[in-house]
């Protein structure tokens, strides 16, 4: 919304959540997120064309276009608990425009939802304005732009895609956003759909792009027990202009808000129109995702001698990538849960996570995080971690680092003297690959690189 009204200056753009506090915070010189260029666009727009506000019926009723963005996290209870998508809050949202509606609306599905879900919300709309003369267009805009690189997401998008009903109505409908996002947006870029392809296309986009760092993840177990290197695999294939070279980076899993909930949604519509075997396959993805972050689990602990009891063990980053404060879903929260199971005391750092974010994740069940009045409040043990402000002091002691998030500054530690305050043997498990393990291993560390052919102290140690 904050890139609409920068690249609108003709259109007045009000962001509206229930959440006053977030709201408050983007009202303030701290905004509630960390996404690099962010603040520079809030800023130069904000009082402009661009207002925050909780005064969600005014404005509702104002607007001649909705979008609509709440979350759509996965059920935790209930039929399709721990697969369908939670619509509470997008039928909460609709029951309110209905409720508020005096004149004709454009509604924007912006979050993302099942596909059909724009059937329901037209029921829901209809069914509950009292005026029988308002109109309610409802268009399917997914959004595809990425955490850590929103901005230049938003600012060049690959495509905007806009579902509507396929009638001179819907096409009207489709026409006036299509107009918004032509102030920025070459028009070849603007694909228009029908409704249920656009909605679709968002759940199999995130699927198909999820499923590639499963294939990729899959392979590096087999390179590390053949010897092959993931990242010369990864780059050999890359070069094939049908594969293309993004998103072949094998990780520690991927994490996010998203790619998880999005599947297992795709998964019950299968399992609901009875495509047992489609629904199979795309959770076979989750099931690579869930082997990747245990069998990083597994490798740590069997490389230390098969325990790691008491041991201290610095985790280098907890973001579910960099350039993100966010940890919805991130591989930390499994990985560290499986290290603390087995008895290690987990130290860590991650310049833009908190301790109060970080307790909370590590006490909360699945799938609740995104239910903010159910978030956790567990506590978990001063044995069991600690989190600090200082990568030095977070392996300082330690016998092990882990390194989780790819932020660019662990490639520039001074690792001779992490390496010369650590316990002996020191060992390094880089879940990114982004370190210069040659350098490393000149210094003394055993080093585990995600599917590159092992060292062979952990040889060793494994067999
Ligand atoms: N985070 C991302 O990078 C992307 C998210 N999406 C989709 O966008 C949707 C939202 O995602 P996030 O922004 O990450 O979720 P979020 O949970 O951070 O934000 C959703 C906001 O909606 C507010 N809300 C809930 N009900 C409301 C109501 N009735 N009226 C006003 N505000 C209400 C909540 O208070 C919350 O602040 C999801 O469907 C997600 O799948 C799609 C592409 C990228
Ligand atoms: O629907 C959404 O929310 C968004 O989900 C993803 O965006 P996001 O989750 O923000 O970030 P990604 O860059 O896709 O990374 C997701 C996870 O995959 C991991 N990843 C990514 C790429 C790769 O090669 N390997 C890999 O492990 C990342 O580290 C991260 O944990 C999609 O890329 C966006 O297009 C989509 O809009």
């Amino acid at each position: 919304m904050a890139m609409i009204a920068y690249k609108c200056p003709d259109i007045v753009v009000v962001v509206l959540d229930i959440n006053e506090g977030r709201i408050a915070a983007w009202n303030s010189d701290k905004l509630p997120i960390y996404e690099p260029g962010l603040d520079e666009v809030v800023k130069a727009c904000r009082g402009r064309n661009l207002f925050f506000s909780t005064d969600v019926k005014k404005h509702v009723a104002e607007a001649d276009i909705v979008f609509v963005s709440v979350n759509t996290p996965t059920k935790t209870r209930g039929v399709g608990a721990g697969k369908a998508a939670d619509l509470t809050y997008w039928e909460g949202a609709a029951r309110m425009i209905a409720s508020v509606s005096t004149s004709s609306k454009i509604i924007v599905e912006k979050s993302t939802v099942p596909v059909k879900t724009a059937e329901a919300i037209e029921k829901v709309l209809r069914r509950n304005c009292a005026d029988p003369g308002v109109d309610f267009q409802i268009l399917s805009n997914p959004e595809f732009l990425a955490e850590g690189t929103a901005i230049a997401d938003l600012t060049n998008p690959d495509r905007v895609l806009i579902g509507g009903k396929d009638n001179p109505a819907g096409h009207a409908a489709i026409e006036q956003l299509a107009a918004v996002y032509a102030h920025w947006v070459p028009q070849e870029r603007i694909l228009r759909t029908n409704l249920w392809s656009a909605e679709l296309s968002k759940l199999t986009a995130n699927a198909m792009l999820a499923q590639r760092i499963s294939s990729m993840n899959s392979i590096s177990a087999l390179c590390e027990a053949t010897g092959a290197d993931v990242q010369e695999v990864g780059r050999s294939i890359g070069t094939d202009s049908r594969i293309g070279s993004k998103f072949l980076n094998a990780s520690v899993g991927f994490g996010g808000s998203c790619f998880q909930k999005d599947i297992l949604n795709l998964v019950y519509i299968c399992e609901t129109v009875g495509l047992k075997e489609v629904a199979e396959y795309w959770h076979s993805v989750i099931t690579m995702n869930d082997y990747q972050k245990h069998r990083f689990v597994e490798r740590v602990i069997s490389s230390m001698f098969n325990t790691i009891s008491k041991k201290r063990i610095a985790i280098y980053g907890f973001a579910f990538k960099k350039d993100t404060g966010d940890t919805r879903e991130t591989p930390a929260i499994d990985v560290c849960r499986g290290l603390m199971a087995d008895g290690a005391h987990c130290v860590i750092y991650d310049p833009q996570v908190g301790a109060d974010q970080v307790h909370q994740d590590l006490a909360t069940p699945k799938f609740e995080w995104d239910h903010p009045a159910r978030a956790g409040s567990a506590v978990i043990g001063r044995d069991e971690i600690s989190i600090v402000s200082d990568p030095y002091e977070a392996a300082h002691g330690a016998h092990g680092i882990c390194l989780l998030t790819e932020w660019d500054m662990f490639a520039t530690l001074d690792y001779q003297k992490i390496f010369e305050n650590m316990v002996k043997p020191a060992f390094i498990f880089d879940g990114r690959n982004t370190l210069n393990h040659a350098a490393l291993r000149e210094i003394g560390f055993i080093v585990y690189a995600l599917g590159k052919p092992l060292d062979p102290f952990l040889q060793c140690a494994y067999n």
